[in-house]
């Protein structure tokens, strides 16, 4: 019988996920299956670890004692309030207090500093000098708890640099970021608006959370995107109708279709691997270890938008893409499913720090359906990182100018309509920013946390391209004449939305990047005890998903050219809001679980989710 080394209610020393440093924290119990003990850190975190990411807290004593002998909290406290000190100083050192709660693993310092370099974004002296700076005593006697320290150097400093907590003039308010205690009626009103909308999302996600959801999507995704092609076939196409006839088993196949994809995909392929480029390096893994990526997505859609345009003046009929939309979708869902496939036996074989949180219940459906491994790679070839952003994505654009090509061709006409055009731009350029910003994609949750199975297969691979050009396809065969105040209208709005989806996710990207990129030095952020801060003015502080509402105003743009005659070309936009809801809540459960009461900070002064005074 295996003996389990720490009991319930015990207090060790717990390590942070992907760091060297280790918080105080108490064991709340152990799971024999997992083999993961559960534990709670002082700020209320919950989190499972590794019987090797726990110590005893005895292993720790006697370094930290000598430690606390020479420097003071006393003496640290009066040298950082020192008037002489620079802005960018205390921010760091504020963020660095927060760092230094934690006590790093008794390793040769070198090692010890290249992980907190990786690891904690921060610089690395101000962290070292504090994290030298602070006792275990300290520590221990809650001198310098998880967040109350960073609370209060942050009030005490205010106004004295990018990190303080308060806002300045220049905001136009000189209230403080931090959340005034609200009144018990709105307290009440808010948590009955909450129940309601946790009701509703509860019932979604019961379906895509539950291992038994996993079944429910496996049929349900491919079936949706069968009847959707099959719609936009249809003369009076709806979304609520029972679906059309099913058409004979053989018209879904087409060997050449399974030819064109496979050439399609090998095509993007060459082109990632090509020597052309930056290398960008991804967000640290657990293990500390940063991967590689071959960033040329921009210079991939140049030279397939040049290799087709050869290919149309040399006389091939790109309708062929309108006209085989079925068999093209079918055999790239056969290959999304290989794909899939592989990926989870090979899965079987990876260690277990490469496998994603999640993903790992057990069941096997539900794995194959989430994805087991976080970075799957043939050497340095990554395939989620490839399928995310290249076949599927430029496959996106080339298909629209298909359905533009046969738009022309099914009306006579000697250009296509207005709507086509606006339809075709506004992808092209989504996409097209989507691949110049190709290493900002590094730190979106599915790279940095999703494992890569059906599900992003399936949605990279067939999902993106045959449904997210439903107003394309749909255009071809139902026109929709657009007024020139129409078409300025709708530009507008899809500039609108444009500017906020790239500002902010600029915004992130530097920031995470470089915390102390002089370009952002005028936001206020929130430190973290995992030594990351959240930003909390621009446009984070606007919504806690300022992409996202940028991102559904240009969905907005992109359906309006179709008009209202019918729900199909309305069809991303709706599908959209649920996506975007439910990511929303997974990824603020998932920060909830990182930051723990840091982020609770962070949602009381940001109020908003995604839309400003809505949701
Ligand atoms: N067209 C589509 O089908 C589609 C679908 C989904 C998403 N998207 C777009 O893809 C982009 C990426 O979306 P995503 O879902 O991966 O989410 P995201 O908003 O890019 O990433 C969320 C992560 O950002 C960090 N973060 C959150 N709040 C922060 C703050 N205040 N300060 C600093 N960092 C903060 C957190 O990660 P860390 O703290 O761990 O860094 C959080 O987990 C978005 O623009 C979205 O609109 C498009
Ligand atoms: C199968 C289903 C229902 C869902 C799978 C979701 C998947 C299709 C999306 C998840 C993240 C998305 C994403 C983009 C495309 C669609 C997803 C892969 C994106 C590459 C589109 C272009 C943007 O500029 C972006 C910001 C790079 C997007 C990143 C996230």
């Amino acid at each position: 019988m295996p003996t389990v080394k720490y009991q319930k209610g015990d207090t060790v020393m717990g390590r942070w996920p992907g760091s060297s440093l280790y918080y105080q924290v108490k064991v709340l119990g152990f799971d024999s299956k997992s083999q993961l003990y559960t534990v709670i850190y002082k700020d209320g975190t919950e989190l499972e670890l590794k019987e090797q990411d726990i110590k005893s807290v005895t292993g720790f004593q006697t370094r930290s004692r000598s430690r606390s002998r020479s420097r003071s909290p006393a003496r640290r406290r009066s040298r950082s309030r020192s008037p002489a000190r620079t802005t960018r100083r205390s921010s760091s050192r504020t963020a660095a207090a927060v760092a230094a709660t934690a006590i790093t693993e008794s390793t040769p310092s070198s090692r010890r500093d290249t992980r907190l370099k990786d690891t904690v974004e921060v610089r690395l002296s101000p962290v070292v000098s504090a994290y030298a700076a602070l006792s275990l005593s300290d520590y221990r006697q809650g001198k310098a708890s998880l967040f109350s320290e960073a609370k209060v150097e942050a009030e005490s400093e205010k106004n004295q640099g990018p990190y303080n907590l308060r806002r300045r003039k220049a905001d136009g308010d000189a209230k403080p970021a931090e959340a005034k205690p609200d009144q018990p009626e709105k307290k009440a009103k808010e948590a009955e608006k909450l129940n309601l909308t946790k009701l509703i999302l509860l019932i979604f996600l019961l379906f895509l959370v539950l291992p038994t959801g996993a079944y429910f999507w496996l049929l349900f995704l491919p079936a949706w995107v069968l009847f959707v092609i099959l719609q936009g076939n249809l003369t009076d196409p709806s979304l609520i109708n029972a679906p059309p006839p099913l058409p004979p088993l053989d018209t879904f196949w087409d060997a050449q279709a399974l030819c064109f994809v496979i050439l399609w995909i090998l095509f993007q392929a060459l082109l990632y691997i090509l020597p052309v480029g930056k290398l960008s390096e991804g967000m640290p893994l657990r293990s500390g270890v940063r991967l590689k990526y071959r960033t040329n997505g921009f210079f991939a859609i140049m030279v397939s938008a040049i290799v087709v345009a050869v290919a149309v003046h040399q006389g091939a009929d790109l309708t062929y893409i309108h006209s085989h939309f079925l068999q093209l979708a079918t055999a790239t869902f056969i290959i999304s499913v290989l794909l899939s496939i592989y990926l989870y036996v090979r899965s079987r074989y990876a260690a277990s720090e490469e496998l994603a949180l999640g993903g790992n219940s057990g069941n096997v459906v539900y794995d194959f359906f989430k994805g087991r491994e976080l970075n799957p790679r043939i050497k340095n070839f990554d395939l989620k990182f490839f399928c995310e952003m290249r076949p599927g994505l430029i496959g996106w654009c080339l298909i629209n100018f298909a359905m533009a090509l046969a738009e022309m061709k099914k009306h006579n006409l000697d250009a296509p309509s207005y709507a086509m055009i606006l339809v075709n731009l506004f992808q092209l350029l989504y996409v097209v920013d989507g691949l110049w910003n190709e290493e900002a994609i590094l730190t979106t949750m599915d790279l940095m946390h999703d494992g890569f199975g059906f599900m992003l297969a399936f949605g990279d691979l067939v999902w993106v391209p045959f449904t997210y050009t439903l107003q394309a396809y749909y255009l071809v065969l139902h026109p929709n004449a657009l007024s020139l105040p129409a078409v300025i209208a709708i530009v507008t709005l899809k500039l609108i939305g444009f500017y906020i989806f790239r500002k902010s996710n600029s915004e992130k990207n530097a920031f995470r990047r470089n915390p102390s990129n002089p370009k952002l030095s005028h936001l206020k952020t929130i430190p973290t005890a995992t030594g990351k801060s959240l930003l909390v003015s621009g446009w984070w502080g606007v919504v806690r998903h300022p992409n996202y509402l940028g991102d559904l105003i240009m969905a907005l743009a992109w359906s309006l050219p179709c008009g209202f005659s019918h729900l199909l070309p309305w069809y991303y936009m709706i599908y959209f809001i649920i996506l975007l809801v439910h990511r929303d809540s997974r990824d603020m459960s998932e920060c909830r679980r990182k930051y723990g009461s840091a982020w609770d900070e962070y949602c009381r002064t940001v109020r908003y989710r995604i839309i400003p005074r809505v949701y």
